[in-house]
């Protein structure tokens, strides 16, 4: 059975670079990392029909269930497996299947709101908030959405008008204030190789279990004080 040590939240708006740091961070380490994205916990919406759930506002935090999102990272931490819910961009809807996923060493969170619920947050060791402006994540999510999730231009750009952009005001840019740590760019290389090495070490069983470490303040203290002394 494996604890996770180390669990990420990797947090920032449409197209700022998240799954890509993610998965940067992460590709040379195997099978000791789950990632689970945040869109996999997008409520289920069967109840609507395919006109009905096009028109719903996805960024809002109220779009999430974040109680099911709660109870299967609690479960990864405990070292138990879950079926992780699985996502539909192009009918708006979770799929029928789920995916069954094992703990392992390392958990990334990674979604617009990642960083958005209080008692997620306190699941997570590092928040990370990927910032990048904001006419470079609508150039991308307008060539993403057209070319992979089925989207038509003018949709693309009816719902960054209506929706994307003013819950990134009011939702995910707020949730800056609880990163540790913010990666300019998306994927810039000097934060993908620190992260990567935190990652490995985490992997390779060097870093200290949750047990044993101290908390990051009481850390950063006690550095304080060896500098003073
Ligand atoms: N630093 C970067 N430079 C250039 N393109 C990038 C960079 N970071 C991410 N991208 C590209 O931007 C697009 C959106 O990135 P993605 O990681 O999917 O964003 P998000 O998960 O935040 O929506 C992808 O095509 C990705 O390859
Ligand atoms: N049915 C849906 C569900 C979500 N979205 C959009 O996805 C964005 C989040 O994904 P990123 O990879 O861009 O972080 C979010 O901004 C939602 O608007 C959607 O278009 N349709």
């Amino acid at each position: 059975m494996t604890i996770p040590s180390f669990v990420i939240g990797i947090a920032g708006g449409t197209g700022a670079g998240k799954t890509t740091v993610a998965r940067l961070v992460t590709e040379n380490v195997g099978e000791s990392v789950t990632r689970i994205p945040l869109d996999n916990y997008y409520a289920d919406q069967s109840h609507l029909d395919l006109r009905e759930r096009e028109a719903l506002n996805y960024d809002h935090p109220s779009a999430f269930e974040w109680e099911l999102l709660r109870e299967q990272l609690a479960t990864l931490l405990e070292g138990r497996e879950i079926q992780m819910p699985q996502y539909d961009f192009e009918v708006h809807n979770r799929k029928e299947e789920t995916v069954p996923v094992e703990p392992t060493d390392v958990v990334i969170l990674e979604g617009i709101l990642a960083l958005y619920d209080e008692e997620i947050n306190e699941m997570l060791d590092l928040r990370l908030f990927v910032e990048t402006d904001a006419d470079v994540r609508i150039l991308r999510r307008i060539q993403r959405d057209v070319i992979d999730r089925g989207r038509d231009l003018e949709g693309v750009i009816d719902q960054y008008l209506s929706t994307v952009k003013p819950m990134h005001e009011q939702f995910i840019e707020p949730s800056k204030k609880h990163a540790d740590l913010i990666i300019p760019e998306g994927a810039n290389s000097v934060a993908v190789n620190i992260l990567e090495e935190k990652v490995q070490a985490e992997v390779g069983g060097d870093a200290p279990r949750d047990w044993e470490r101290e908390s990051p303040e009481q850390e950063i203290a006690d550095r304080v004080a060896l500098d003073d002394e």
